[in-house]
């Protein structure tokens, strides 16, 4: 039976788990305003209505950074070496093989012990010792999501924190509130046998009344707020506080007025409070915030796994219209034996239009676009890699940095182009680039109009990379592809 899913169910899963924080959490939850409504959507009201929706959904960094975390199961190794730069090279550099090493009080290494982390990931082996050491060092640190930076300095926060002085002494800036609150679960998950230890809040919603003493060691909140409690309403003391932490600097960046906001918080901290600061990536820009926020930092990096078109089979089908792709679709899907396969249109109507199609021909396909909340889009995501559903129609929201291992195939429905009609080249890769992973070999369809065709020859010349040309007709042909 032909289904489409809305994964409501994981928003309410998630709010329960959410829900069960701390029992001294000052929790904004239940007085929150503006949040993300969970309502489930309609599907069949969005789908009567597709001419009205011809939007392209564009990446958002924040929510992909979110997602990736709803929907992480463990760590993401990496097999590059980590690059150390230290504020003093003659000073000797220490990594550690294991979380004894460290000398952490013994609550703390229960609570990592009881979250199941046996020993140190690859950047946390040379970041702990720099964030544990004393005098505190600063430091600037760059590694793929999933590779253990909030582990971290959350740690760094929890072994700093004096439990017994009851006001915020550590401060971590999140670019969301639902990022901050992500990164609240994990001081409570590590924190769980540092009992005195209390976590607040500092997010659009939570109303706290001016002039509340603040008893809470940590803060963690979204920049906007933080400077309003910090400067305007007089709750939190900076001179008071002894690690500093932006979390997430390149989506931090990204967001209109938080790098101000950062760097009017940071320039109020005791030059004796550590500072730390945090990224996926590390462009110019963030590279330069990252200068202007940290001063003496050491420098740590892990650089990303890189994606490469070379173990994928790239092919291309000429077609007129959209329905005459949707049959080359068709005879590709009966001709040759998919694992799973991911197929990208450049807006949600040309999205919402497939999957109909699909489903009135009895596929199980499910539909992830940008309008779904985050935690449906995870759901929808979980139960693609459980293999419930084979087929995954998405737009642009999901190109990026979102990890499925699985995926034997790929399609690009449209291609993906920028505004003038250029072709999006990294949007390309970040599609493709997506199946031959961890050596495996990939596949790849374009279904294009005739007048793209100079388009997708742009991409093949930038990736010094073939496109064949397949004829979607013709069933020997498909079926003689080996992958
Ligand atoms: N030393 C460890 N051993 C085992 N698992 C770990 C370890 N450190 C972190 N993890 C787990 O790995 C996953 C990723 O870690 P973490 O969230 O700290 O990464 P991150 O680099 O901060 O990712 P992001 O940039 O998305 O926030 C989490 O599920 C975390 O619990």
């Amino acid at each position: 039976m032909a289904s489409l899913r809305w994964g409501g169910d994981a928003g309410a899963a998630e709010s329960e788990r959410l829900n069960s924080h701390f029992s001294n959490l000052n929790h904004p939850r239940n007085n929150l305003r503006g949040t993300k409504s969970t309502t489930v959507r309609n599907i069949g009201g969005s789908i009567n209505n597709i001419e009205e929706d011809d939007e392209e959904d564009v990446v958002d960094l924040a929510a992909n950074s979110l997602l990736n975390k709803l929907i992480r199961q463990s760590l993401v190794e990496s097999s590059h070496h980590v690059e150390v730069l230290q504020k003093d090279p003659s000073s000797p550099l220490y990594s550690v093989k294991t979380f004894e090493e460290l000398r952490l009080k013994e609550e703390l290494l229960k609570g990592i012990y009881a979250m199941g982390f046996n020993r140190p990931s690859k950047i946390q082996e040379m970041a702990l010792p720099m964030m544990l050491a004393h005098p505190p060092q600063n430091l600037i640190a760059q590694s793929q999501s999933g590779t253990g930076k909030t582990a971290a300095f959350v740690l760094a926060m929890l072994s700093r924190v004096n439990a017994l002085e009851l006001f915020p002494q550590c401060l971590c800036l999140a670019p969301t509130y639902e990022l901050a609150l992500q990164t609240g679960r994990v001081v409570e998950q590590m924190g769980k046998f540092c009992v005195d230890v209390q976590v607040m809040y500092a997010v659009r919603g939570n109303r706290i009344c001016r002039g509340t003493n603040i008893t809470k060691q940590i803060v963690i909140g979204t920049p906007g707020t933080v400077l309003d409690w910090c400067f305007k309403r007089k709750l939190i003391d900076l001179t008071k506080i002894r690690v500093f932490v932006l979390d997430e600097a390149d989506v931090m960046i990204d967001t209109q007025g938080f790098s101000d906001h950062s760097i009017r918080i940071q320039r109020a901290l005791p030059s004796e409070c550590q500072m730390l600061l945090f990224s996926a990536t590390f462009e110019d820009c963030v590279w330069r915030f990252a200068e202007r926020i940290i001063p003496d930092p050491n420098v740590i990096k892990l650089r990303k796994e890189e994606l490469t078109l070379n173990n994928i089979q790239q092919y291309y089908v000429l077609c007129e219209h959209r329905k005459d792709k949707y049959q080359a679709l068709c005879n590709i899907y009966g001709s040759i034996t998919i694992g799973q396969a991911i197929i990208f249109c450049q807006t949600r109507q040309n999205a919402k239009w497939l999957t109909m199609e699909m489903i009135e021909d009895g596929h199980q396909v499910s539909l992830l676009t940008g309008e779904l909340t985050v935690e449906q889009r995870a759901s929808i995501i979980q139960r693609f890699r459980d293999g419930k559903e084979k087929v995954l129609i998405t737009t642009n929201v999901c190109a990026r940095g979102i990890d499925v291992k699985q995926v034997t195939i790929v399609v690009n429905f449209d291609l993906p182009v920028k505004q003038g009609e250029e072709p999006d080249y990294e949007t390309y890769l970040h599609r493709i680039g997506r199946t031959g992973r961890f050596g495996k070999k990939g596949l790849a369809f374009n279904m294009i109009e005739v007048d793209k065709l100079p388009l997708l020859m742009k991409i093949q010349d930038h990736f010094n990379s073939i496109i064949k040309q397949l004829n979607a007709e013709d069933m020997d042909e498909i079926e003689m592809i080996d992958y």
